[in-house]
């Protein structure tokens, strides 16, 4: 038996060394079963995971060298503990001062072994993980594992080796796919792309030490994935020039991605020694990116917003959700048939109501077709009885919880409230689905407020990740939590804010549209404004966003709220309450120019409905006739004027949220924008962004830009982000801190 050093604190590994004789032989046959003690766990999370720190990188030198080293010993099992085999490197260090023995000659060497080894997947193998199974000579998976190389999502690339060997083993359209998307697969797809050899339902380690026993001996020339070559392929070239326009196009100026595909070219192209020096090149051009830092931030952002609290004190650990079997959705236009959809793939039986016949009839043929399209995309089945369709509201009087997606008009959503809280259980949920309007008056209307809060999703909401939990003064910490719950087991990213108007999202929003209205008037255009946002990395500029959704939408709002008045002449054609306010939107709707729908908006397109964006010579003229009739002279204007205005208003506004408590940190104000505005990922989100420019410069700018347009008041600097510069200004994870701070002497 070997003494291996069994140290079993946290964060720590222990390593145990079997030695298993071979059944009816005399000669001693070791196996080497590798455990690391994963991450502690803080919360109610489970499986554990384990990750690669330093001293679990040693603790696999060390004992593969032991192993290697032991005449007694005929092959190796690698494992993980608590049923996961590596979920990669542990992130978390990855900021810091990386210490220990490096991945790359650790697998080089377990792959030159003269001894199979084996690895036994459970759980995960991710990244690094999945990078050491493919050094070793043999890959047994259960059938429950995932595998995958996710670094592209890090804003890294598989650098241990992943590049060169995955395209070795399954071909070079295979690993472009996995290696740029980092998707995760399942052992089933794993084993049919050739990166598993077994998968069992069984004790993996079992079958993997049975396995290991039965090719004691045998030649391991043909089980080094290095010294393959990649399966030839006719048109190398165009494969990767495809490559790179995919690449290109899903995620405009990520670097990580493109470095992928020149990692894999490698492989295709040089020896395996001349690839590995490739990809450790391109590493080296990664790790200490800012676009790296901010995809790991995100990482951990995304996951911060599911400890969701309340400026009340309710919590994400302390809020006991409502089970929710049953559901409702009341009115069945576009918004309330994609929930529809949602609530119908979570698996949830759900009454839909519409009072409109006609509406109703073309919901009943919508809502089965977009879940069969799901039910394609995604490999499930669907219940098709899931679903009850009625044209009156009494149909709710049993359901757990119901979302209200009625056209946004107050006064019909108050009188939707007021029945739903006659006719519903007293103990159903209310909530309702406004982007904008005051959650707390709709909790007014029921009999039990504390049951109202919001659930915000975004177009279309079965396909959008975000949803924006709104809790009210009188929301119950039950009735947030279920939401919460809800949406995340309807796939949904969701965050918890507080009710004002515009939420955190379409708030800052508006004050980003603003500042591209102002710009045109002062000499930009859709395209110029346009080409810088979609250069940082949107997928779509403000004003092709905006024909897309429609500029009625807009409209309507600025109308109810009294701002859309185009018979006012002169300055006060451009002033509303004091501040400036430019009517360009308004304008063109009363054109009848709504975007997309009419064929005509910002730009023009071939007919209505059309969707490839042209420039457009009248709203060019529209633009010089407008600017000449309010005596404002164009100028000369760059995308660094056009980046700064629109996103640093919408990052000041941010802060002003933050500084409310409307948002209860910066993570959730980030994953709000990632997953429903189309804020770039490898930037972070708006707040990461403002800490990545310097909350100095991002002060400086808006002053500057306050004192050129004084009646723009939200170009001034918010007092949270002053406060925070006044404090050294802070790395993003400290700012809840000052936040914190401030709250306490209030
Ligand atoms: C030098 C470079 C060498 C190698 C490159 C790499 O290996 S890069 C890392 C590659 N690995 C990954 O990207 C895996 C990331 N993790 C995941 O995909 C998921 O966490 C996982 C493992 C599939 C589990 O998912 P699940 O939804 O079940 O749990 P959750 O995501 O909430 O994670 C639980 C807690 O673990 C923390 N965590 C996850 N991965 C890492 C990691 N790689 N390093 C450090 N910490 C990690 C996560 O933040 C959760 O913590 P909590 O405090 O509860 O928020």
């Amino acid at each position: 038996m070997y003494n291996l050093p069994t140290n079993t604190k946290k964060w720590q590994f222990d390593i145990f060394l079997k030695k298993i004789f071979k059944k009816k032989t005399d000669a001693p046959f070791a196996q080497l079963l590798i455990n690391v003690h994963p991450l502690p766990l803080f919360h109610v999370k489970s499986p554990i995971f384990l990750f690669y720190s330093a001293s679990v990188r040693q603790g696999i030198v060390d004992s593969v060298k032991r192993a290697l080293g032991d005449q007694k010993v005929k092959s190796v099992v690698i494992c993980g503990q608590n049923g996961v085999f590596c979920g990669g490197a542990d992130i978390r260090e990855f900021g810091r001062q990386m210490s220990g023995p490096p991945l790359v000659p650790m697998i080089h060497d377990i792959e030159a072994a003269n001894k199979p080894v084996v690895a036994a997947i459970e759980g995960s193998a991710l990244g690094g993980g999945l990078e050491l199974a493919l050094g070793c000579h043999y890959r047994i998976s259960h059938s429950k594992a995932k595998l995958g190389l996710p670094e592209v999502t890090l804003g890294l690339l598989p650098a241990a080796g992943g590049t060169q060997r995955l395209p070795r083993l399954i071909g070079v359209p295979a690993a472009l796919n996995l290696i740029t998307t980092g998707r995760h697969v399942t052992a089933a797809e794993a084993l049919q792309l050739g990166i598993l050899d077994h998968v069992t339902e069984h004790n993996t380690v079992d079958v993997a030490v049975k396995f290991a026993l039965s090719v004691t001996g045998e030649s391991l020339d043909g089980r080094r994935i290095s010294s393959f070559s990649c399966a030839p392929l006719s048109d190398l070239d165009s494969l990767f020039e495809e490559a790179m326009l995919k690449v290109r196009g899903a995620a405009r100026g990520a670097i990580a991605p493109v470095a992928c595909v020149q990692a894999v070219r490698a492989a295709a192209t040089l020896p395996y020694a001349q690839g590995m020096e490739r990809e450790k090149e391109l590493m080296a051009t990664l790790f200490h990116s800012g676009q790296a830092r901010a995809l790991q931030y995100f990482f951990f952002a995304q996951r911060a917003v599911g400890r969701w609290s309340t400026p009340s004190g309710a919590r994400w650990d302390t809020s006991q959700p409502r089970p929710v079997r049953k559901a409702a959705v009341i009115g069945l236009g576009t918004m309330g048939r994609g929930i529809t959809v949602a609530l119908a793939q979570a698996g949830l039986s759900v009454v839909a109501v519409e009072t409109h016949a006609k509406q109703l009839m073309e919901a009943k043929k919508a809502v089965p077709s977009m879940l069969k399209r799901g039910a394609v995309r995604g490999g499930t089945t669907i219940e098709p009885d899931s679903i009850t369709y009625s044209e009156t509201v009494q149909a709710v009087a049993d359901v757990d919880l119901v979302i209200e997606a009625v056209f946004e008009d107050m006064a019909l959503k108050e009188k939707v409230f007021q029945q739903l809280s006659i006719v519903c259980k007293p103990d159903t949920l209310l909530c309702t689905n406004t982007s904008s309007l005051d959650v707390d008056h709709l909790a007014s209307q029921t009999r039990h407020p504390e049951l109202v809060v919001g659930m915000h999703f975004f177009a279309p909401a079965h396909v959008m990740k975000l949803l924006e939990v709104v809790y009210g003064r009188r929301s119950s910490p039950a009735a947030v939590a279920t939401a919460m719950q809800l949406g995340k087991k309807m796939g949904k990213v969701s965050v918890a804010v507080g009710n004002c108007r515009g939420f955190a999202g379409n708030r800052m929003l508006k004050r980003y549209l603003e500042q591209a209205f102002f710009l045109l008037e002062e000499g930009a255009t859709p395209e110029l404004v346009d080409r810088a946002l979609e250069e940082f990395g949107f997928p779509m500029g403000v004003f092709r966003m905006s024909d897309l959704s429609g500029l009625d939408v807009g409209w309507r709002v600025r109308k109810a709220d009294g701002l859309a008045d185009t018979s006012l002449t002169g300055t006060s054609a451009r002033v509303r309450q004091g501040c400036r306010y430019s009517p360009l939107g308004d304008l063109l709707c009363e054109h009848g120019r709504f975007g997309q729908k009419t064929g005509r908006g910002w730009y023009q397109y071939d007919k209505p409905g059309g969707r490839v964006a042209k420039s457009d010579p009248w709203l060019h003229n529209f633009l010089d006739e407008y600017r000449a009739r309010h005596g404002l002279v164009p100028r000369c204007i760059d995308q660094q004027e056009v980046l700064e205005r629109c996103l640093f208003v919408l990052i000041n506004e941010g802060f002003q949220i933050l500084e409310e408590g409307i948002a209860a940190g910066p993570e959730d104000i980030d994953a709000i924008y990632v997953f429903g505005y189309g804020w770039p990922r490898h930037r972070g989100g708006p707040m990461f962004y403002a800490d990545m420019v310097g909350l100095e410069r991002v002060v400086e700018r808006l002053e500057r830009y306050h004192q050129a347009h004084p009646n723009v008041p939200y170009l001034q600097p918010s007092g949270l982000l002053r406060r925070l510069v006044a404090n050294g200004s802070p790395p993003i994870h400290k700012w809840r801190n000052v936040i914190k701070n401030r709250n306490s002497q209030l």
